[in-house]
């Protein structure tokens, strides 16, 4: 069997459920049963059930019930399903021995009870509670810790360096004090009601639920008067467009992550809406992991009316006001990778000096530039080419670029190359400074 990722929706009986991206040919029995009992600690799980196409529930007791479950789900998709390349969630059922607890996949404790009908809606809130079971797709122990401790205040952070800074704000590198742990919080300044910020902090939310390999792990977010801070992984390479250009058999290997990173959210309904070199981060481990997603439209509005900015990135039809979706943030893949092995935008007639007007006539007007096929492969060059289609019904569709060969070639990444290639930068860019 060889399926693309999707996602596993693990029902949580009195709370919310938890989505889990999950590769089926790699996924076992034993981790689903894992990630269960972090969802729901104190409780001795055995097995599962899911829903048959009659809605039957089917119990799941080991690793070839697992794999019948997977055949079922794969069976049963619709043809506008596979067509489209999304797959909805698989829910699973834990059969439960106790009472389950209020806690999502990353140890934190959420409260999910709604205010009554004051009509704003509390934040959901985390409580300290430390995790037991550690995770296999969890960065590391010391962000088990942060996240033990729930919320993050102000008064517990000390920045340490400015880390970089965009259009919307400021990234720091950040020790969060009672836990010594290394963070990245990005403080951006906004004039907004009580009632947006509380908006933007409940639509935050959603990111404690990812949990990913390819995403940055969010630990919380709060207001401090007129300026919000977000608080994520730090990685210790920082962002791709530093490293520009870099060769093509080391962005292979990055590519399995961004790609997975993209179609992890996107099952969850997410769409980036600034895919870009900067919002690619890579560490000295050699993992590389998005980060700066839209999920709170809300605080993307705020940031757009506050800093407005042509955007490089954006697909054609995204400039000309037409719907925003999937396509769109493949165009925006494609225009990243040509960049980060070029250094240049597939655009012809660009020049940095030209105004957003231009830009625009630039990006809808051009036909993109093909790779030169001398320096990089007919896989690589076919991939961005697909990519770069003006055509929406010519670029690559999702579940292309998971069976494209240039995918098929790096779907494992390569934590090793990519780790060799970043320390042997660091180290030359030290020595000549
Ligand atoms: N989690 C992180 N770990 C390490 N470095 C980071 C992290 N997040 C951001 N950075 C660094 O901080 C820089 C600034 O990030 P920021 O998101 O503010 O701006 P940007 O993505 O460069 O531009 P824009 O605001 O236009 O999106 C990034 O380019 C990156 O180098």
């Amino acid at each position: 069997m060889n399926e693309p990722p999707f996602t596993l929706r693990i029902h949580v009986e009195g709370d919310q459920d938890m989505d889990w991206m999950v590769q089926p040919e790699e996924v076992t029995f034993q981790q689903t049963l894992e990630v269960i009992s972090q969802l729901i600690p104190n409780t001795t799980i055995t097995a599962f059930e899911y829903e048959d196409e009659e809605g039957d529930k089917v119990t799941v007791r080991g690793e070839e019930e697992m794999k019948s479950m997977f055949s079922d789900y794969f069976c049963e998709l619709s043809e506008e399903d596979l067509a489209r390349g999304l797959f909805p969630p698989l829910i699973i059922y834990p059969k439960l021995g106790k009472t389950s607890q209020n806690r999502n996949i990353h140890g934190l404790k959420i409260k999910t009870t709604k205010q009554e009908s004051t009509g704003d809606q509390e934040m959901a809130t985390a409580e300290a509670e430390p995790t037991k079971i550690e995770s296999t797709s969890q960065p590391n122990n010391s962000i088990e810790q942060i996240l033990s401790c729930g919320n993050i205040k102000e008064d517990d952070l000390q920045h340490m360096e400015v880390l970089g800074s965009g259009n919307g704000g400021q990234v720091n590198r950040t020790i969060h004090k009672p836990t010594k742990s290394m963070m990245a919080v990005k403080i951006i300044k906004l004039d907004l009601t009580p009632t947006v910020q509380k908006q933007i902090l409940l639509e935050m939310e959603i990111l404690h639920k990812c949990n990913s390999a390819s995403i940055i792990a969010f630990y919380g977010a709060f207001f401090t008067e007129n300026r919000i801070s977000i608080c994520t992984e730090y990685m210790d390479g920082g962002s791709l467009d530093r490293y520009i250009p870099i060769p093509e058999n080391v962005l292979s290997a990055m590519s399995a992550h961004i790609i997975n990173g993209l179609i992890y959210m996107w099952n969850l309904k997410i769409l980036h809406r600034d895919i870009k070199p900067s919002n690619i981060l890579v560490n000295t481990a050699g993992q590389v992991k998005l980060c700066d997603f839209g999920v709170s439209t809300q605080l993307v509005k705020s940031i757009a009316t506050t800093f407005v900015g042509t955007n490089v990135y954006m697909a054609p039809e995204r400039i000309q006001g037409n719907q925003y979706g999937i396509p769109a943030e493949v165009w925006s893949l494609g225009v990243s990778l040509f960049e980060i092995v070029t250094g240049k935008l597939p655009f012809p007639s660009f020049r940095i000096d030209m105004t957003p007007f231009e830009l625009m006539g630039c990006i809808i007007m051009e036909s993109p530039m093909t790779l030169p096929p001398e320096n990089f492969s007919a896989n690589f060059v076919h991939f961005v080419n697909l990519c770069l289609q003006k055509d929406l019904r010519q670029r690559l569709a999702v579940a292309q670029l998971l069976s494209h060969p240039f995918t098929k070639l790096n779907e494992n990444g390569n934590a090793q190359l990519v780790s060799e290639w970043l320390k042997q930068f660091l180290s030359e860019r030290s020595s000549k400074s």
